[in-house]
């Protein structure tokens, strides 16, 4: 690859920015082979074989070659998640910015299908905090909550709305991550066919609509509230320039981050309101491109409402009864019904989720534990991913790879059992979901949705 397979005007208005090194991004995006990387799921441990760390996020991982992450059973167990390794800055901004402060908060994910950040947020934060993942378009919802599920945390909401459907929340939330839509280029490493989309024509759409999602979530920003702003493009209009109309439009001051020198971090300042931005340009980095920065809101905020709202319908006490035992903290949770589902969240977000529910669609709350029929409870497979499961109560069965990739298949697993009843599908000690063990066969309750359709040999 040389200049000419870049976009017309793409190298040159990069150039202009300072700390840009030409050669070396050229030469980086004629490695065919991007890095691959990982981040381990610090509520599931596992003796995952890794190579270097990340050097800005302490459970970031790459690997040496690109596995076959289909075939891997501690992947839907949701061990660990694949994720772009410059991405996983946000983690050293989020544990910059709560240095020294352990108040409960709410996190605002806007922009978070398939739900990289949002893992990573959860990680980040504490069981007492909640993380609201929100995604507007429906059809990416589903892999977002796939992937919160297989994370196992409790303390999470799911919505499917528009930015502006947020408005009446004024000061809900005390960190806002907008990881916004953008023109994308830096992906063009890892997708080279996006080059064939990046025009300046698709830079300055960007650059309104990020306007446009920025303008409709800054009231529900709490005061001394956290805006972390980040996109995967090189554009100034897109980045810096955003920067700047944010401090001059808002009350907001800009965040210096520490970085060390060696990580090969380029800090940015905007040209009008000298904010500060973090680009990851390939070749500089070990990783690929992204832009990230974070603001204070030191602007008043209404104060955050207070509904009457009707809530959900609580469990029963017998039918709490029936169900508490399958959770390590009982009596930390709030039980409620969504239809015929049977739910648990943490106690003290009972409030939020009921405030939340009243202007956003939900999509997912808590964890969903089951559905009863007659006496027994269905168990959900959310429980079965939930780090929050009491696994001592339930019958477990250890799983090598090969009845793993059956079970995962949906398929008949080779196995002889002993037991009767409901049991957790484990590898290596990880659920993987549900099945039922009758005295001559296995019912795989693995989600027909979820199941490994590819026909690769074992
Ligand atoms: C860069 S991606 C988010 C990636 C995600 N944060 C992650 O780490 O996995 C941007 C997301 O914004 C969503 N989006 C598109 N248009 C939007 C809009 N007008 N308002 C809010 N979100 C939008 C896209 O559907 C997409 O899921």
């Amino acid at each position: 690859m040389n200049e000419q397979h870049f976009p017309a005007h793409f190298l040159s208005s990069l150039s202009a920015e300072p700390g840009f090194e030409s050669e070396n991004f050229i030469n980086a995006h004629q490695n065919p082979n991007p890095l691959t990387s990982i981040r381990l799921n610090p509520f599931k441990g596992s003796a995952i074989k890794t190579d270097g760390q990340v050097p800005w996020c302490a459970d970031g991982f790459y690997l040496d070659s690109r596995p076959s992450f289909t075939f891997d059973p501690l992947f839907p167990a949701g061990c660990y998640y694949v994720q772009e390794a410059s991405s996983m800055f946000i983690d050293h901004i989020l544990k910059t910015i709560r240095l020294n402060n352990d108040d409960p908060i709410k996190v605002l994910d806007l922009c978070a299908a398939p739900g990289g950040k949002s893992t990573l947020i959860n990680s980040a934060i504490g069981g007492n905090d909640l993380l609201v993942a929100n995604e507007i378009i429906k059809t990416r919802v589903p892999v977002l909550c796939d992937n919160l599920n297989r994370w196992g945390t409790p303390n999470i909401i799911v919505s499917n709305n528009d930015p502006k459907d947020f408005g009446r929340l004024t000061g809900f939330f005390d960190i806002i991550l907008v990881d916004t839509p953008c023109s994308g280029s830096g992906m063009f490493r890892k997708d080279p066919a996006a080059m064939n989309e990046w025009s300046e024509a698709n830079v300055n759409l960007c650059h309104q609509r990020q306007e446009r999602i920025l303008a409709d979530i800054y009231p529900v920003l709490n005061e001394g509230g956290y805006l972390i702003y980040s996109t995967c493009s090189y554009s100034h209009q897109e980045n810096e320039d955003i920067l700047d109309w944010l401090c001059s439009e808002f009350d907001m001051e800009s965040l210096r981050i520490p970085i060390n020198k060696e990580w090969g971090i380029v800090e940015t300042q905007s040209n009008q309101q000298k904010a500060w931005g973090y680009r990851f340009y390939p070749g500089q980095v070990k990783g690929e491109g992204l832009f990230a920065s974070v603001l204070r809101k030191r602007g008043q905020s209404d104060q955050p409402p207070s509904f009457k709202s009707k809530g959900h319908q609580k469990l029963a006490l017998k039918e709490i009864e029936l169900v508490k035992e399958y959770l390590n903290e009982p009596n930390d949770f709030y039980y409620f019904k969504v239809n015929d589902d049977w739910l648990a969240i943490n106690k003290e977000h009972k409030e939020s989720l009921d405030t939340l529910q009243r202007h956003l669609y939900i999509k997912k709350s808590g964890v969903r534990l089951g559905k009863l029929m007659g006496n027994d409870l269905i168990p959900d497979h959310e429980l079965a991913l939930s780090i929050a499961i009491n696994k001592d109560i339930v019958l477990q069965t250890e799983l090598d790879h090969n009845q793993a990739i059956q079970y995962l298949r949906r398929e008949n697993i080779d196995l002889n059992i002993n037991n009767k009843g409901w049991s957790l599908m484990n590898f290596e000690g990880h659920p993987l979901g549900w099945a039922k063990l009758l005295p001559n066969r296995i019912n795989n309750y693995y989600p027909k949705e979820l199941r490994i359709l590819s026909s690769q040999p074992l």
